[in-house]
């Protein structure tokens, strides 16, 4: 929502979600304007559970651009954040309320400062999308303070970003089309579907301990497009494929192409990073281990129970039907990747906690007594691995950026800085 302050300052907040591919972009045509290779497709995630929540602020008496993260000065110096505000302010309209005594003219935003403050509601730079969710509010939130017209555009900047948060300005079930112009105009998310055309979806995500210092998407994807034919091969044959049937499968609510696409797709995806020279490694063991727990217990039912993909790290995020078997999956996960303990359940299992209650899952003493899977028939895959994962979060599809009211401004109206 619009915010004036008796300081002649304007100021908007919006929030924005993560999204998971679920058939993978990696690799660049185009480094600067951030083309990619081949079209992707991803859901996006509620932000009821993880969001991003930016507030930008306009006044006379700003002397540059600034921005807070997390509540921490960072620099706006970067090639990606002066593309975001370079596009927004050509694209930016009149704002002019005579009851209000503002009058902003498109062209004034090229000699008008702003100040930023972001605040991610779960890690950042973790693994878990930030970059995509932080450059889709940024884009959407400065929109709706500049009156840019031309919604449509907003993934086309946010992209310039971080590829991947073109597809978080949509809610639901989004595609990133490539595109073909060397401006890259048309490479852009379209959605594909609402959140609520397949709302019995859930999203289990599994945030998996890493001390490991992972080799950023950026510069992992500029090595794969160097070094791995296998790439060549997946952009070039195998992805447009998996993208129609991706997007029938979404279309009809498909659960056991969905499930087999998104796993062959994120297992390809980690094949390339193999096939990179030198190899890159973003899975750990208990990445490998949740893999398999999961196949065994597919294998077991002869159709894919559940589905799992893994971005440039450790985590995995998993897909079930519904919550009934969302919560036997939850029951396996926590028989092999117990809390340690003394850690707090409440803690361990965050987001959408109504599935521990589904899953009959009441206090760790419940956890500790969980059976082991029923398709686990050979001890040797009965070991647990206490610890080895740092928490669950359970979610589901979620919407696109919407503003929010005043009160969750992040930028103090008086003084232009972060609360
Ligand atoms: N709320 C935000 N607003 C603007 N930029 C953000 C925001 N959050 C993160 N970023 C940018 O994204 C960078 C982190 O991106 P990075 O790709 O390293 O991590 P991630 O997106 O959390 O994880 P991954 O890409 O592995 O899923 C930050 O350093 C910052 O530049
Ligand atoms: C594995 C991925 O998550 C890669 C995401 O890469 P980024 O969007 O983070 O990369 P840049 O465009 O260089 O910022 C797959 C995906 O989200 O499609």
């Amino acid at each position: 929502m619009f915010q004036v302050s008796g300081e002649g300052m304007l100021m908007v907040t919006a929030r924005a979600p993560t999204n998971i591919a679920v058939i993978k972009y990696w690799g660049k045509r185009d480094e600067s304007l951030i083309l990619p290779i081949n079209d992707s497709i991803s859901v996006t995630l509620d932000p009821d559970h993880l969001c991003t929540t930016t507030t930008v602020a306009v006044s006379p008496n700003f002397e540059s651009d600034r921005m807070w993260l997390n509540g921490k000065e960072i620099s706006l110096s970067g090639g990606r954040y002066q593309s975001c505000l370079k596009e927004i302010r050509q694209q930016a309209g009149d704002v002019i309320d005579e009851n209000k005594g503002i009058c902003i003219k498109g062209e004034d935003w090229q000699k008008l400062h702003v100040h930023i403050a972001s605040y991610n509601n779960f890690p950042t730079a973790a693994g878990l999308a930030s970059s995509a969710a932080g450059f889709a509010c940024l884009v959407y939130a400065l929109s709706k303070l500049m009156n840019v017209k031309e919604q449509y555009e907003l993934s086309a900047i946010a992209r310039q970003g971080s590829g991947s948060a073109c597809r978080s300005l949509y809610g639901g079930f989004v595609k990133w089309a490539m595109g073909n112009d060397v401006n890259g105009s048309d490479s852009i998310a379209i959605q594909l579907a609402r959140e609520t055309h397949w709302s019995d979806l859930v999203i289990l995500i599994a945030v998996v301990s890493s001390h490991q210092k992972e080799i950023s998407s950026t510069t992992g994807m500029r090595e794969s497009v160097e070094t791995s034919e296998l790439l060549l091969q997946r952009s070039q044959n195998i992805v447009p494929k998996r993208i129609k049937q991706m997007e029938e499968a979404i279309r009809n609510r498909d659960f056991t192409t969905f499930a087999k696409l998104t796993s062959a797709d994120s297992n390809q995806f980690h094949a390339v990073c193999l096939d990179t020279s030198p190899p890159i490694f973003y899975m750990n063991n208990t990445s490998h281990r949740i893999i398999n727990c999961i196949e065994r217990w597919n294998q077991s039912e002869g159709t894919p129970q559940v589905s799992y993909t893994f971005d440039a790290g450790p985590n995995a995020v998993m897909f079930a039907p519904n919550r009934k078997v969302a919560s036997l999956l939850l029951q396996r996960l926590l028989f092999y990747f117990p809390p340690l303990p003394g850690d707090d359940l409440s803690s361990f299992v965050i987001g959408d906690q109504s599935i521990l209650q589904e899953a009959g899952i009441g206090s760790m003493k419940d956890v500790q007594s969980l059976s082991p899977p029923p398709e686990t028939k050979d001890s040797k895959f009965l070991s647990k691995h206490g610890g080895s994962v740092s928490y669950f979060i359970c979610t589901r599809p979620g919407r696109g950026p919407e503003l929010r009211a005043h009160g969750d401004a992040l930028i103090h109206p008086q003084t232009g800085l972060p609360k």
